[in-house]
């Protein structure tokens, strides 16, 4: 029940955005997918340390309670690291490495790498580590299906070659690699998948009659792009996006996973 005396946290909401949000979640089953970093996590320098606002992560386990609801994490980062970072419970649906890692209602994380794709994750793991050798602050994160190149500490023009020379050598030892650019990130992986497939995916799985998607970076706009028009698509902060709602960032978010939930729990009263 909302306190009528104080105005609620979501009044700071675009009024659009409140009022597309009351209509979706009146549908039948609703899913609920969100990006991690970013979107429900502020941006930290070790990616290990990052954590969902606590107001992100208290309407999320509220989501994850309801009935004909479902919530995803879909994300870049390897699927063994969302599990920490997120540190949600079994039935939250998970998505990792851009789609290419999924936890789906088992604790099995479905991902069979065939021989040749391990042979040209060994070579790439070569590659970058070559290029990463010399530069300050330059450093790969290590994921199932490839590698996360980062800059974020790093100079400018540290970032600039690093982007630069990982691309270029990379280029040339593979014809077919995947190569994504997020923030402070370039990600290189031998299975090409998208959050927009990952989104697709889950809209079959959980029978969804409309989606919720939340998320602030490049990757996400896949993810943005494969909505329907019963859906609702949320960016985090600034950037070109194809969703229809934009908020500041992770304390928006926060606020708008609040008002999803007391709508859906139908326990937001007309002021
Ligand atoms: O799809 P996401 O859930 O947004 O994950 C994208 C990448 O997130 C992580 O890196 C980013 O966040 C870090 C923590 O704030 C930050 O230090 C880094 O600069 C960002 O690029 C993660 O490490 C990557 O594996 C994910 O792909």
């Amino acid at each position: 029940m909302v306190d009528v005396d104080s105005p609620p946290a979501f009044s700071s909401l675009p009024e659009p955005l409140i009022g597309a949000m009351r209509e979706l979640a009146r549908t039948k089953r609703l899913l609920v997918a969100l990006d991690f970093d970013g979107t429900l996590a502020p941006e930290v320098d070790e990616p290990e340390q990052a954590r969902a606002t606590p107001e992100a992560r208290k309407a999320v386990l509220r989501l994850l309670e309801m009935p004909n609801t479902r919530v995803a994490l879909v994300s870049g980062r390897a699927i063994g690291s969302l599990e920490q970072v997120a540190d949600l419970p079994d039935h939250a649906l998970l998505i990792g490495s851009h789609g290419i890692e999924l936890r789906l209602d088992t604790p099995d994380v479905r991902l069979n790498l065939s021989s040749d794709e391990l042979e040209r994750r060994g070579e790439l793991n070569r590659v970058l580590t070559d290029v990463v050798e010399d530069l300050d602050e330059v450093w790969i994160e290590s994921k199932p299906a490839g590698f996360a190149l980062h800059t974020r500490l790093a100079t400018a023009e540290d970032s600039r070659i690093a982007h630069l020379v990982a691309r270029r050598e990379t280029s040339a030892e593979f014809d077919d690699l995947t190569v994504r650019e997020g923030k402070n990130v370039l990600e290189f992986s031998v299975r090409s998948t998208t959050k927009g497939e990952a989104i697709e995916h889950l809209r079959e799985y959980t029978g969804a009659t409309a989606v919720f998607f939340a998320g602030d970076d490049v990757t996400d706009e896949d993810a943005f792009a494969a909505l329907e028009p019963d859906d609702l698509g949320l960016k985090s902060g600034e950037g070109a996006t194809l969703a229809n709602y934009r908020v500041p960032g992770p304390k928006d978010v926060a606020r708008a996973l609040a008002l999803l939930a007391d709508l859906r729990e139908g326990d937001v009263h007309e002021q």
